[in-house]
């Protein structure tokens, strides 16, 4: 086959090409994402197109599964590694819409160490919201520092110039980004850059701010590149930082033989605000069954007069969403919620699924439940604990969709009656899709709900938990006295892995927990597990005779004598040798000092004394830091020399700090950083100090 000749006027076009004559002439370059006929071309195209990577995005849960979590009107900070070939600029941007929506809110995104760039986009609302990351090469920022070298070394730069003004002539002609004010100037810009002759003139102008900025604007994001889209559950505050006072209603009068009322507990507001509590929580407050009632100190035979277990829900007066006819009606029940609120205290109920074997379910709705053989039902168990008074429901085969139904209108009817707080009774022995569905369903109507999961369980069950959307968790905290231990567990809850979604929520005890550690502490023990809990982490909690330092418990088990839970208490509430001054105190604290209303902002100092946990909170700024040096040990004296984190502050070792005792109210100066402390748990086994950081006021 001869070849074809080329075409006059081809032999000129491939000159200036610089193409051989007779090659066939290269199709146009088409622009990125323009139509090819070619599946495998469009594939090589998108690929080429990839030239940034985004990469360790954090927070991303379970590479997105999940919402991470963070609180309204806080910050939503992401980090990521993100980068390109070659030595191009590289920009970055934080993402941020209300889920649902389609525009972004953006924030810049900064380099800080070796790719690592970090974004933080405040979240107005209590709300679910997406977020993601956009990454490009900044052309016009690489030619910038190029020419600007290049220059400074004394080389010719009139062709860069022209570069120049050529990125910006294709950014105003592109007109896609910007504002339309900011593409007006652009093309200001470029006009002048074309009427400039002078090569110094437009080199001025290249180089001027005004460019940069607005070329940062408006210019064009080359091989712009977007991470997937990932999901933030902003909680309303209390969410992360709240006190919780657990008390039952029914031992509120005062009187051991009278049955308390939601009266009764509204005398008792005033008390709890005192001590400088938010949230006021009750175990179950519904009709106790009859069948099967436990008796005193967990007895399996009750007695006539026995009030039975709170959490057997479910009697011929009603079950979930009736009240127990001697707390009151469902009017008094609003009032309580209504006086609470006006003392500035939350109600928090119980959501415990059982049933009693007297719950009106189990008549109107046996395919809820788990039938044996012999046509009884499985009571429920916790092992090695055993639920004699209750029955679980089931959760599948005819059981969906109507108990699913009906126990997201249980948690729907209290929050019509005022209560958005649910601490959630085993939820570890209930479907994880259960909870994700029911969470969900709640929040879309009520994202100020929230949910505290009582799951003292394996330790991954509870994390996952805490993923599908419980707010707050239960924690180990309550076994956790030594030193090692406390530091290491509160190191593993502020890990990346966990810090964005499980809060901890410390509780010192519970009816059901009457800790070993406090049994045969005495007083001073009692107020080591208070200081602890209330510093270390931003939710803690006390169930009510803690302040009293009541201890006596059922020989060998960590289980109060004379429970609550199986009787009607009345409790001097002025017992002498209580710790309310330290409870008032450390809720004071918590309240006026930023430091204390998180719980990720923690680091252990040196003390060297196996015996005294020493830690620091502070915020970002610094502006709020205090330390905490406590003495585990509730017998002895122990003492330390310990180091002032005077570095925090980038302060060299023999520095002085002005420092304010928030115990006493004093202010001393430590001169250089290794201090000596002394904690005897007969006065005071812990210290609080406030840094002040050179030149902070008093
Ligand atoms: O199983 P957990 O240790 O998580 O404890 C929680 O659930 C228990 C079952 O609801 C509950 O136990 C109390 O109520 C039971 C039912 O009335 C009764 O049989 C138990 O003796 C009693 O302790 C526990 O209080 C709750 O925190």
């Amino acid at each position: 086959m001869t070849p074809k000749k080329p075409k006059a006027g081809a032999a000129e076009a491939a000159r200036k090409t610089r193409r051989p004559p007779g090659a066939a002439a290269r199709s146009r370059p088409r622009r990125p994402g323009a139509a090819t006929a070619d599946p495998a071309d469009a594939r090589l195209e998108a690929l080429a197109a990839e030239r940034i990577a985004i990469e360790a995005v954090s927070p991303e849960i379970d590479g997105g599964r999940f919402p991470a979590k963070a609180v309204a009107g806080g910050h939503l900070a992401v980090e990521a590694d993100i980068f390109g070939d070659g030595h191009d600029a590289i920009d970055a941007a934080l993402l941020l819409r209300p889920a649902g929506t389609t525009a972004w809110t953006e924030a810049p995104m900064v380099l800080f160490d070796n790719d690592r760039w970090h974004g933080s986009i405040t979240l107005p609302e209590n709300r679910l919201y997406d977020y993601s990351i956009a990454a490009w090469r900044d052309l016009f920022a690489s030619w910038r520092s190029e020419v600007s070298k290049k220059y400074g070394a004394g080389l010719a730069i009139g062709l860069e110039i022209e570069e120049g003004c050529r990125l910006v002539a294709k950014a105003a002609a592109d007109g896609t980004r910007g504002t339309a004010e900011q593409r007006k100037a652009l093309k200001r810009l470029d006009r002048e850059l074309r009427a400039g002759t002078a090569e110094g003139d437009r080199f001025a102008l290249l180089m001027g701010d005004d460019a940069a900025a607005l070329m940062h604007q408006a210019g064009p994001r080359t091989n712009l590149t977007r991470h997937k889209v990932l999901q933030v559950f902003a909680d309303r505050p209390a969410a992360a930082f709240s006190a919780w006072y657990e008390l039952m209603p029914r031992s509120q009068s005062g009187d051991a033989g009278r049955h308390g009322t939601f009266d009764d507990v509204v005398a008792r507001l005033p008390y709890v605000r005192e001590l400088g509590f938010d949230v006021l929580y009750f175990p179950p407050i519904h009709p106790i069954g009859r069948t099967n009632r436990k008796g005193r100190n967990n007895s399996l035979i009750a007695e006539a007069d026995d009030p039975g277990s709170p959490y057997a829900i479910g009697a011929a007066e009603g079950g979930h969403d009736a009240i127990h006819p001697e707390l009151g009606s469902l009017e008094d029940f609003r009032r309580l919620v209504a006086a609470a609120r006006d003392h500035g205290l939350e109600i928090a109920l119980d959501f415990a699924i059982q049933c009693s074997p007297d719950h009106p379910w189990i008549r109107q709705h046996p395919e809820w439940f788990d039938w044996r053989p012999d046509g009884t039902i499985k009571f429920a168990e916790n092992p090695p604990k055993k639920y004699e008074d209750i029955v679980n429901v089931h959760f599948y085969r005819d059981a969906i969709p109507g108990l699913w139904h009906a126990l997201r209108d249980v948690v729907r009817f209290w929050i019509e009656q005022g209560v958005t707080i649910f601490r959630v009774d085993n939820p570890h022995t209930k479907p994880f899709p259960f909870w994700e569905w029911l969470i969900g369903e709640i929040r879309a109507q009520h994202p100020e709900a929230i949910f505290l999961a009582e799951a003292f369980t394996r330790p991954k069950v509870m994390k996952r938990l805490a993923k599908i959307g419980f707010s707050q968790s239960y924690s180990y905290f309550t076994w956790r006295n030594h030193k090692q231990e406390l530091a290491e567990y509160l190191t593993e809850l502020t890990r990346e892995d966990c810090r964005h979604t499980m809060r901890p929520n410390f509780f010192v005890n519970t009816p059901d927990i009457n800790p070993y550690y406090l049994q045969h502490s005495g007083r001073a023990g009692f107020r080591v597990r208070l200081v602890l809990a209330a510093t270390l982490a931003g939710n803690y909690g006390i169930y009510s005779g803690f302040e009293l330092c009541e201890a006596a418990a059922v020989p060998g088990k960590e289980e109060y004598l004379n429970s609550e839970k199986y009787e009607i208490r009345a409790w001097d509430w002025d017992r002498p040798g209580n710790v309310k001054d330290d409870v008032r105190l450390v809720n004071d604290l918590r309240r006026r000092h930023p430091a204390l209303q998180d719980f990720t902002n923690i680091a252990f100092y040196n003390a060297w004394n196996d015996s005294i946990l020493y830690y620091g909170k502070r915020t970002a700024d610094l502006s709020s830091f205090l330390l905490f040096a406590v003495n585990l040990d509730p017998h002895n004296a122990q003492g330390a020399h310990f180091e002032v984190p005077l570095w925090e502050f980038g302060l060299p070792d023999e520095a002085a700090i002005e420092v304010e005792d928030l115990v006493t109210g004093s202010h001393f100066t430590w001169h250089g950083k290794v201090q000596h402390l002394w904690l005897d748990p007969r006065q005071r086994p812990y210290a609080i100090w406030r840094l002040i950081p050179p030149g902070a006021p008093r």
